[in-house]
Parts: structure tokens; C-alpha cells; sequence
């Protein structure tokens, strides 16, 4: 996968320490693509507080005392009270030393129901067909302090398979509701916004709510917008795009690009505003996995062989464990990980979708927004927002897609989690139950999803649908659960993390990609200090040497061993085979060393910045560098051999040059 063809994007610069903050790549995001094609962004709402006493805002702002009684049950000390606006909407931040939890305030919620029976009256209720309408509601900044998920419907065209087979359109819809007119009755469903086949995809991602939840993730808040619905009923186009999307010309891959894409450069914009007016810093942490088969994945890192398991904690919530998360800097590099992700994600082909998701995909972008107090200077406070997105497998019938063997296991693991999904759903939906025991830990995928479901964060959930009569029974299934979702009260809570904290999980997990370095770099046979000269010499080793970083080394060995290999592919076919196998394993384990070899460098610049802003003796910084070095031993013309890993160069995957461990 190169990286080159997506460096025709403009992007903007994220990582944002106080002195560069955007501002050097602001010009070119304004010369971007998407700016002049199809992606409108709006001004970023102007964000002030007051600080106040917690009886004041309790008394004043909340019903019942709502937020302190809930800011003692989840044990957050308060000291005081800050009321936070941003446009329309406004959230209470409740600070106790480093502590942050905030909530939202002002609850206003469309409500729903749904009709069955008799064939309702269709009023204004328009046929899907041909229609364009442009009249949907934004809501984005609508949020109560009990916030319900918010439901979007999409409804898809109908395929080419459908209509070369006559299958009649059944669903028709106006704004916010819909018609199912099925062989025996029709149904009417209500929801906050139904999308019809014409829809575009920026109709989509400026009116489905997604942009508050943007805006909710900056100031701290889990939101997760997740994809429902039966197998090629078009989440992954709505959430990614279509089919090869990442592989279109500029001008189609911004009329084609999903939500996903669509919402990080709405991040970016976000981000590059707030940090011009203010003395915000923010840095951006991606991680992408799947769960597959009842096993999680990692689609950044797939080869890490870090087992990953799910977790659970007080203080987080259901988490994967070992997950890797790298910090990213520019749109190029989220796309790129998106690409990979999309890649390495499960597919097959069955009847209903030649490109079929056999897995639920999740993407959490973290947002580190570190705040300075404007009080008081040495106070640091650090949100932790997340902004998630789950593509989930769909639901299929075996008789329909006929699945057999591995296909068949993986639609009863899709079929199994959806199930369990359902229920829980089900059960927070009911007024009854939901403060009654809610099945989550019966699935991996429910487990990851609590948070959002019932839980602190915000959520949105996207329910796509065919229009097409023979899918009639899904359809219904999906929007039934579409239905009860928009019950499920969600209480929206933001939670900091200490500084001391942040520190310590750093260089733990600093501590952690080094050691998976040193492991991959003994499969590569790099040498560490102590035995430099012996590694790269040896012959024994399984693999094909790489540059040990000595300057005695010359360009001669390695040609010798390839010039080696090359005779023994000649001379026996067996040993080729063998030989390919060991290369293709090289370039797996060189590029995860790649890979973790960055994510070091980041996490040591960000522990660099961490530390620097708290007076902290920066010595870590001296155990381990890496320079970049050519095939003798020399590092490109302007890159120093510098104590400082900012002076690190970012390497073309296809250069000639490899890492090299730098003594100081
Ligand atoms: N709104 C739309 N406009 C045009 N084509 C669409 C739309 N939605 C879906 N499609 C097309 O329909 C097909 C199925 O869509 P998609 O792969 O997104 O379904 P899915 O729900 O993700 O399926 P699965 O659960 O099997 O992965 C694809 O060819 C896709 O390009």
C-alpha cells in the first residue's frame, strides 16, 4: 500500500504544540480539494464559560440537582463548576483539581412512535422515486442531560440485481419519517432524520448529527456514530464510501468519501480554529481494529502479535488491551490508516454484496485536548474526548446468501453478536428493564459498545435500509431496532485525566513498543549495542541482514547475501519457495518495526511536551534514537545526528535508507 497516492491531499497539520498550532498549513488546507469541492465546513461556534459555584449551577441551570447527584455517584469530587457554551448548546464541566467531568445541559428531544396496522395516511409522505429534497433538519446541536441516541435512516437505490429482477420499491419517506408498504400492511416509523436514495453523502454528514458529535468529542465526550442494518444494506458506503473509494481521483473520492472521511477533515477544521483562538494544544490518537469471528483484530498493526483482549475498569470502561493507537499529524496519515484498515479489513463476496464486511469494524479517534487554565497558568487540564466508529457487519439469512463453510461460521458470529446487540438494545429501550441487568458482556462487540449504549458517551446510529420488497423482513427487523434505540438514554459525562497520570501511561506504553522493537529487530537480525559487530556478521541467522547502524558495515554484505540467495533460488526450486516466504516475512516484520519505530518517536515527542510544560528533566530522550541512515552507514544530507528526536526525518516507505540505533 503506498502512501504516495494520497499525498496529492492538502491537509492540514494537527499535532498541535503551541508554536506551529496549525497555522503553517493553514493556507494549503484552504487551497485543499475538499474545500472546493463538495464539503462545506462551517465556522466553529464560538466557545466561552464562567466559572461558578457547583449550588449555583446545581440550583440554577439543572433539574433535581441532577448533575451533582450524579457527580457523587460516579465518585468526581467537585470543587467548582464551569458553564461552557459553544453556539447553541452549552455543558457544565465540574472540576476538582485535574479532575474534569462535564455534562451536558438542556434537554430537548423530537420523540418517537411508530404505527402499525392499517395503511396510514400518507399526507405528505413523498415516493422515494426521483425525489430530491434538500429540507433536512439540522439538529447537530441538539443534546439534553440525558441524551438519547439519535437514529438516522438511509435508505439505499435500488441495486442493479434488484431491479434487472422487478423487485418493487415498498419504502417511501418525507424528512424524518417513512413508509414501509409491505405485502400484508403497511408501517409508518418516525426518526430524527430519514435520508432517501437520492441523498448525497454530504447530505448525509451535514444532517445526520454528526458534527455535534464532532463538536462534543473536542470537549471531551465518548461519541460513537455506528452503521445498522441487514447484509448490502450500504453502511460501509455511507460510513467509508464506495467500493475503491481511497483509490479514486481527488475530484470522485470527495464526492464519494463517507462520513468517516468527511468528519476528520471536519475535525481538522475544528481543531485549527480552536487552536488559533486559543491556547488549546491538541493531539489526535487513531486506532482501527475488527472483531472477526469473536476475535479481536487490529487493522493498523495486524502482524503485532500482541494478543488483544478486552478489559475492563472502573475508571475506562470495557477497552481493548494492547490495542496499538499511533498519534497522527496530517490528514495524509489518518487517510493512509484508513486505506490500510479498509484493506485489511475481512470481505467476501456472497449474493446480496460482492464486497461484504465479515466483520464490525471500529475506529476511535482520540482527542487530547490539553487546556491551560487562564487563572491560573501552572493548572493544566487535559480532556480525553473520543469520536467512534463502528461499521458493523450486517445481518444476513443463510437461505438468502447462501453462505457454506467459513462464510457460514462468520454470518452465525455476525448473526450471534447482532443478536445479542438487539437485546440490549431491547432491554434499554424498555422503562422497565433498563435499570435491570443488560446483557452486554454476552458479546465482544455489546462489551465495547456499553459506553454508548445506556452508557456516558453520545451516540448516533445510522439504520440503512434496501427499498427493494424482497428485503422486506429486514428492513422491518432493522427498523424496529432502529425504533427502540431512539429510547435509550444515554448521560453524557467527560472525564480528564491527570497529568501524573498521562505521564506514567506514556512511558509505560514507550516502554512496551520498545520492547516489541527489540523483538523485532532480534527476528531481523539487527544487533543491539552490545554486539554489533557479531549480529550483522553472522550467518546463521534465519533472516536476510539489515544495516546494523555501524559505520564498518559495508554495502557488500548485504549484496553478498542477496547475491547468495539469488544462487540458492536457482539452484533448487524448493528453496525459492522458501526463501520468497522469508522475504515476504522481512518486509512484514521490517515494516511493523517501521511502524513501531514512529509510534516511538511520537510518544516520546509527546512525553517530551508533557514533561517540558511540567519542568521535568527530559533524559529519557537519550536512551534510544534513531537516525536514518543510508546502505553506508551515513545519514541523509540534512538530517543531522541530533539528540533530539524532533530532529527525526519522516522515511519514504520505498527509501533506501533504515533506521539506525544512535548512541549519545
Ligand atoms: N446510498 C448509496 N448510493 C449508491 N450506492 C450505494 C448506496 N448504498 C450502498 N450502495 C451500494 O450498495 C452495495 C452494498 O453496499 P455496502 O457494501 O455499503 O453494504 P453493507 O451494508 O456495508 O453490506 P455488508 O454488511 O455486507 O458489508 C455497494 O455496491 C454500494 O456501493
Amino acid at each position: 500500500m503506498s502512501v504516495k497516492t494520497l499525498q496529492e491531499v492538502h491537509s492540514p497539520r494537527v499535532f498541535m504544540i503551541p508554536d506551529q498550532k496549525f497555522k503553517s498549513q493553514a493556507s494549503s488546507l484552504n487551497e485543499s480539494p475538499i474545500k472546493r469541492k463538495s464539503i462545506e465546513f462551517e465556522p466553529s461556534k464560538a466557545t466561552n464559560s464562567r466559572r461558578v459555584s457547583k449550588d449555583a449551577v446545581s440550583n440554577k441551570s439543572l433539574d433535581n440537582g441532577f448533575v451533582k447527584k450524579n457527580l457523587t455517584n460516579r465518585g468526581v469530587q467537585t470543587d467548582y463548576l464551569e458553564i461552557v457554551k459553544s453556539g447553541k448548546s452549552e455543558s457544565i464541566v465540574a472540576l476538582s483539581g485535574s479532575q474534569i467531568s462535564s455534562f451536558a445541559t438542556s434537554t430537548s428531544r423530537v420523540s418517537s412512535s411508530i404505527v402499525t396496522g392499517s395503511k396510514p395516511d400518507v399526507g405528505s409522505i413523498k415516493s422515494t422515486k426521483n425525489k430530491k429534497k434538500k429540507n433536512y433538519q439540522d439538529s447537530n446541536n441538539q443534546f439534553g442531560e440525558k441524551d438519547k441516541v439519535r437514529v438516522v435512516v438511509r435508505i439505499r437505490p435500488t441495486s442493479d440485481q434488484e431491479q434487472a429482477n422487478g423487485d418493487q420499491e415498498i419504502v417511501s419517506c418525507d424528512r424524518a419519517s417513512l413508509i414501509v408498504e409491505g405485502k400484508t400492511q403497511s408501517r409508518k416509523f418516525f426518526f430524527d432524520s430519514v435520508f432517501d436514495p437520492n441523498s448525497n453523502q454530504d447530505e448525509v454528514f451535514n444532517y445526520s448529527g454528526i458534527k455535534r458529535l464532532i463538536d462534543m468529542a473536542i470537549d471531551g465526550f465518548v461519541c460513537t456514530c455506528f452503521a445498522y442494518g441487514q447484509t448490502g444494506s450500504g453502511k460501509t458506503y455511507t460510513m467509508v464510501g464506495p467500493a475503491g473509494a481511497y483509490e479514486m481521483n481527488t475530484q470522485d473520492r470527495y464526492l464519494h468519501f463517507g462520513l468517516i472521511p468527511r468528519s476528520i477533515n471536519y475535525l481538522f477544521n475544528q481543531l485549527r480554529q480552536r487552536t488559533s483562538d486559543s491556547q488549546s494544544v491538541f493531539y489526535i490518537r487513531v486506532s482501527y481494529y475488527e472483531i472477526y469471528n469473536e476475535q479481536i483484530r487490529d487493522l493498523i498493526n495486524p502482524n503485532s502479535g500482541r494478543k488483544l483482549e478486552i478489559r475492563g475498569s472502573q475508571e475506562e470502561g470495557f477497552f481493548v488491551d494492547n490495542l496499538f493507537a499511533t498519534y497522527i499529524e496530517t490528514m495524509d496519515e489518518i487517510l493512509t490508516i484508513l486505506r490500510e484498515g479498509e484493506y485489511n479489513r475481512s470481505t467476501a463476496s456472497h449474493l446480496l454484496n460482492e464486497h461484504s464486511s465479515r466483520s464490525h469494524a471500529v475506529l476511535t479517534i482520540q482527542v487530547e485536548n490539553e487546556l491551560q487554565n487562564s487563572d491560573d497558568p501552572r493548572e493544566q487540564m487535559t480532556k480525553l474526548g473520543k469520536l467512534i466508529f463502528v461499521d458493523l457487519a450486517g445481518s444476513e439469512k443463510v437461505k438468502v446468501t447462501m453462505s457454506k463453510g467459513k462464510q457460514l461460521t462468520e454470518t452465525n458470529n455476525i448473526n450471534k453478536s447482532l443478536l445479542v446487540l438487539g437485546t440490549c438494545i431491547s432491554a434499554l429501550s424498555d422503562q422497565n428493564k433498563r435499570d435491570g441487568h443488560i446483557p452486554y458482556r454476552d458479546s465482544k462487540l455489546t462489551k465495547l459498545l456499553s459506553e454508548s449504549l445506556g452508557g456516558s458517551g453520545i451516540t448516533l446510529m445510522i439504520a440503512c435500509i434496501s427499498p427493494a420488497m424482497t428485503c422486506e423482513n429486514e428492513s422491518l427487523n432493522t427498523l424496529r431496532y432502529a425504533n427502540r434505540a431512539q429510547n435509550i438514554e444515554n448521560v453524557p459525562l467527560a472525564k480528564s485525566d491527570s497529568r501524573e497520570n498521562i505521564v506514567l501511561k506514556l512511558k509505560r506504553e514507550l516502554r512496551k513498543l520498545k520492547e516489541e522493537n527489540h523483538v523485532l529487530k532480534q527476528q531481523l537480525g539487527v544487533p543491539n549495542a552490545n554486539n554489533v559487530s557479531t549480529a550483522s556478521s553472522s550467518s546463521g541467522s534465519r533472516f536476510p541482514k539489515i544495516r546494523n547502524g555501524s559505520s564498518h558495515s559495508s554495502a557488500s554484505t548485504e549484496s553478498e547475501l542477496y547475491g547468495r540467495l539469488r544462487e540458492y533460488m536457482k539452484e533448487n526450486k524448493s528453496l525459492k519457495n522458501e526463501n520468497s516466504q522469508l522475504e515476504r516475512f522481512r518486509e512484514k516484520v521490517r515494516k511493523e518495526h517501521e511502524v513501531l519505530t514512529r509510534e516511538n518517536e511520537k510518544l516520546a515527542r509527546k512525553l517530551d511536551q508533557v514533561l517540558r510544560t511540567q519542568g521535568v528533566a527530559t533524559e529519557y530522550l537519550t536512551d534510544s534514537n534513531y537516525v536514518a541512515v543510508d546502505s553506508n552507514g551515513a545519514a541523509p544530507r540534512n538530517v543531522a545526528k541530533s539528540t533530539s528526536v524532533r530532529a527525526l526525518p519522516k522515511l519514504d516507505k520505498n527509501s533506501n535508507y533504515t533506521f539506525q540505533q544512535h548512541y549519545l
